[in-house]
């Protein structure tokens, strides 16, 4: 099914409203279906006399602007949004399996397989936006949804302070993926995601963030690189973490690199086709 229409403007009425998703401090999020075209989607509702109103709609139309030209399997997108007179409505990309963050917590950590298919998909979303000059800055588990075949939907919901539940709520959001550069307030670039993708395939191996601590001492040990990794990961993991969470932005890993790491290699291998089989045979 063709994506809404973002021809003429959208209304409420467009659109089949179904079950609730789940809810955030901002606005709810429901299941929907445009009755037209049957497409189903994801609609967050936000109610304006929570948004200063003024500034969001500069902000959406500029997210919406942004988002309207990525399209990648793994970045969730941001179809367009309208609005009524109390409330504010945006029609997302629906994520059939949910939060990755809600799998991460109930499976405690993710077989080395798994994580790897995860850091792969990750990394080529990131090489997608920094193509783009799109510098994401907020990759956590709570920002990743999983669609309907298992892939991973990188979001922003950079903006949308979820309701305090069992996540790291800190007043600013966890500290745990910030990178010392950002920590300390200078200047940075997109290598600050290289970073922010270290600190995560740390907690997909391990099940905690590697400078999990109380706020203060989370900075501490960022800019200290203080952290190990416990002895069950192997050696091509922790290589990989080792070269993603560098001090020196210059000197993480960059993204077509991770991409080709013997880690990713060894578990990412596409599945040969039965004619690469045959003639991976005839060769042996
Ligand atoms: C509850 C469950 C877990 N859930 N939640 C989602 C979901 C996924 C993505 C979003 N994204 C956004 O909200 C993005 C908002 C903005 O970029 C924005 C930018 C500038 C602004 F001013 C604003 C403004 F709102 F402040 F105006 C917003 C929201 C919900 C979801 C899904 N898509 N599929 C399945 N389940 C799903």
């Amino acid at each position: 099914p063709q994506v809404p229409s973002n021809s003429k403007p959208m209304h409420l009425g467009m659109f089949e409203i179904g079950r609730p998703l789940g809810k955030g401090k901002f606005g709810r999020v429901y299941l929907a279906k445009e009755r037209k075209t049957g497409f189903v989607c994801a609609l967050k509702v936000l109610h304006k006399n929570e948004l200063q109103t003024g500034r969001v709609e500069t902000q959406l139309r500029r997210e919406v602007e942004i988002q309207s030209n990525l399209r990648h399997p793994n970045i969730l997108r941001l179809f367009g949004h309208f609005h009524d007179s109390k409330r504010v409505f945006l029609i997302i990309e629906f994520a059939g399996r949910g939060e990755l963050y809600k799998m991460l917590r109930k499976a405690g950590s993710f077989s080395e397989p798994r994580a790897a298919s995860y850091v792969a998909q990750m990394a080529s979303a990131l090489a997608y936006l920094h193509k783009k000059h799109v510098i994401h800055r907020d990759i956590k588990p709570e920002n990743i949804l999983v669609g309907s075949h298992g892939e991973i939907k990188l979001s922003d919901f950079g903006w949308s302070v979820h309701a305090p539940t069992n996540r790291r709520t800190t007043l600013c959001g966890t500290l745990d993926y910030l990178p010392p550069e950002m920590l300390r307030g200078d200047s940075h670039g997109e290598k600050v995601d290289l970073w922010s993708l270290g600190v995560l395939m740390y907690e997909f191996l391990v099940g905690n963030a590697p400078f999990e601590d109380t706020p203060i001492e989370t900075q501490k040990r960022i800019v200290k690189l203080n952290f190990k990794i416990p002895d069950f990961v192997s050696a091509e993991a922790k290589d990989l973490i080792t070269r993603l969470l560098r001090l020196d932005p210059e000197k993480r890993l960059p993204l077509d690199q991770v991409a080709q790491h013997p880690w990713i290699l060894k578990h990412c291998s596409k599945p040969q086709t039965a004619r690469e089989k045959q003639r991976n045979n005839h060769q042996r």
